[in-house]
């Protein structure tokens, strides 16, 4: 039981940018994606859920789920936060528990929120931002945690609140899926390698015009 990913395919651009891609991540692992810049890690997360149109079968439990089925079961944290820059920290929160569900406290204190719960979020750092980011996490339980370079921006309290959350989803028995390019600080049950060749290679066979279509 867990996530089964067979023959993935993307295109992005009209660029194939994955191509057969498969993997497997048992229930209570974390499955580590790496690759050069373009590789396609954040290409293959935005699939994952469902935000980039893919070929290929996602599998959760043995099953393919609905677009909406995969949405509940899935978490995405991605490089741009989703974060409403007018809306202050606590009321993003609110907003975001209005959506998912789950209620703010936990998430707040959790990422050391709290101080910052009346500033707007405009305002906000770098990190600050990616803290509440984050926090979504927390907010409404899903099994699968899609996470693109968590890690980015945080200074070592925000990590240790990281890795803590990321351990215990795991122990809780949820599947996470992290885009990095350096340590996370949990050991990788599963390592999941893009090369930006493949992708390259793919791009180049499938432009009718270098594969010698016009010639
Ligand atoms: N919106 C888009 N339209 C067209 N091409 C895109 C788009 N987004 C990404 N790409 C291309 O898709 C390829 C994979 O990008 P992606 O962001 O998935 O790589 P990545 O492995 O996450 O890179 P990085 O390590 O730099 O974050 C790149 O060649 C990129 O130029």
């Amino acid at each position: 039981m867990g996530l089964r990913v067979d023959a993935l395919s993307c295109a992005r651009g009209g660029r194939l940018v994955l191509r057969d891609i498969g993997f497997a991540v048992p229930d209570g692992e974390v499955a580590i994606l790496r690759g050069p810049n373009g590789a396609g890690k954040s290409t293959l997360l935005r699939a994952l859920a469902g935000l980039a149109p893919h070929s290929g079968r996602v599998e959760i439990d043995g099953r393919v789920p609905d677009r909406d089925a995969r949405s509940e079961l899935m978490a995405y944290a991605g490089h741009l936060d989703a974060v409403k820059p007018q809306l202050t920290v606590a009321e993003n929160l609110q907003f975001w528990a209005d959506v998912l569900g789950g209620t703010p406290g936990q998430a707040l204190a959790t990422f050391g929120l709290e101080r910052i719960a009346d500033r707007p979020a405009h305002l906000l750092s770098a990190g600050q931002r990616r803290r509440l980011g984050l926090s979504r996490l927390l907010l409404a339980p899903r099994r699968i945690w899609l996470l693109d370079e968590p890690t980015v921006a945080l200074d070592s309290d925000a990590l240790l609140a990281l890795l803590g959350a990321v351990r215990e989803h795991a122990a809780a028995g949820g599947v996470i899926v992290v885009a990095t390019h350096g340590p996370i600080g949990v050991p990788a049950d599963v390592r999941v390698e893009l090369s930006a060749e493949a992708a390259h290679a793919a791009e180049v066979s499938s432009d009718p015009f270098l594969a010698g279509a016009w010639t």
